[in-house]
């Protein structure tokens, strides 16, 4: 998978005015352009979007998102503490968990994978390395966490892969042997590659030990517009009590944790509002929290692509990426863990052929 030419500017996929979603195929298969009108249409997988009739279906599908966003504690828990079987288990979770079954289960099974390979591990912040809470702030990760990351990082390359400012994040974890990707992989701090296959949209930087790494900041050219996002959001949201706007560099968190569920819709609303000025900008869910962000086809999944890459596994056959996440935000990394392994899997018959 060769990101050499890659990293000149993900693609803008403004399709605001197209009403209609492009989902941009997987990076080993298209080559990333300066700007969208540079790439092929045949590249992009189109799904239709449903046009909305009314204003009423607008705010009822942006609440139905909400609410499935955030699942109750009851089904979170579930699978942790309760007896599978249980009557009162919702079926098709317990489908769900059958389908894709706890790693912690599996770790014999895993631990017996990963013999003779290089381990890679990513980890997602918020739900992973720490606990959820209600004030984003003091969500702090335990000292017991914090020594078995810094841990585990004496034996393998980790990097922590956050929705939050990577300084935000890198505050919180406090590790300085890990490398950090923050705003939802929009921000990373990652090794200086030592081969010619230089990323030339890398700034050559020193992290706060005064080591060499790289920079990589694919939506820079959005941080003024982002700032004047978050004004506004900060502005429109102000009266409605518990609603809290977070500053994420590239990104911004609007959270309903703490609105009563009677004002979600208003949340939501007032985001919407804010964001008809903003066709660059799309929103994403997470939990209990709305995301703003640039329209850019630059995610977790490509942040992991980017930093494997960067660390030299990208194209090894003996490499084992694990990442580990809780998000709907993770997703787009599974996707691409997924997609390493078919890679691998098919690597390894083609050369017993
Ligand atoms: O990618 P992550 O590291 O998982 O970050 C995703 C968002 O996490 C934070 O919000 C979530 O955790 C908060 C603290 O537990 C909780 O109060 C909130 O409801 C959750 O959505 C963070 O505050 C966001 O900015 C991140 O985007």
């Amino acid at each position: 998978m060769d990101l050499k030419s890659n990293h000149t500017s993900p693609v803008l996929t403004d399709t605001s005015s197209l009403n209609n979603t492009r989902l941009g195929i997987h990076s080993a298969l298209l080559p990333y352009a300066h700007n969208a009108s540079a790439f092929s249409p045949t590249l992009f997988l189109t799904i239709p979007r449903k046009r909305p009739s009314t204003l009423d279906d607008v705010r009822s599908s942006l609440f139905d998102a909400m609410k499935s966003s955030s699942p109750t504690h009851n089904i979170l828990t579930k699978e942790f503490n309760t007896d599978p079987t249980s009557s009162d288990v919702d079926i098709s979770y317990r489908n769900w968990t059958f389908k894709y079954p706890s790693a912690l289960a599996s770790f014999e099974q895993i631990a017996n994978n990963a013999k003779g390979k290089k381990i890679a591990l990513f980890l997602d912040y918020d739900g992973t390395l720490s606990p959820i809470v209600d004030n984003p702030d003091l969500a702090f990760m335990s000292n017991a966490m914090r020594a078995a990351v810094s841990n585990v990082a004496q034996y393998f390359p980790t990097a922590i892969i956050s929705g939050r400012s990577r300084d935000k994040v890198y505050e919180f974890v406090g590790l300085s042997d890990l490398y950090y990707a923050g705003s939802h992989g929009m921000d990373i701090m990652g090794p200086v590659r030592t081969s010619s296959s230089e990323y030339r949209n890398c700034i050559r930087s020193t992290d706060k030990q005064g080591k060499e790494v790289n920079l990589f900041q694919p939506a820079s050219e959005f941080l003024p517009m982002i700032e004047e996002v978050l004004e506004s959001l900060i502005e429109i949201t102000k009266d409605i009590p518990g609603a809290k706007v977070e500053n994420n560099k590239f990104c911004v968190s609007v959270h309903y944790r703490n609105v009563d569920e009677k004002s979600w819709a208003s949340v939501g609303q007032a985001v919407e509002e804010i964001l008809k000025e903003y066709p660059r900008l799309r929103l994403t869910h997470g939990r209990k929290v709305l995301e703003v962000r640039p329209i850019l086809d630059w995610h977790k999944g490509k942040a992991v692509e980017f930093l494997l890459e960067s660390l030299g596994l990208m194209d090894c056959e003996d490499v084992l990426p694990i990442y580990v996440g809780d998000d709907r935000t993770d997703e787009d990394a599974f996707k691409v863990m997924e997609f390493l392994k078919t890679l691998a899997m098919w690597k390894k018959k083609n050369s017993e052929l």
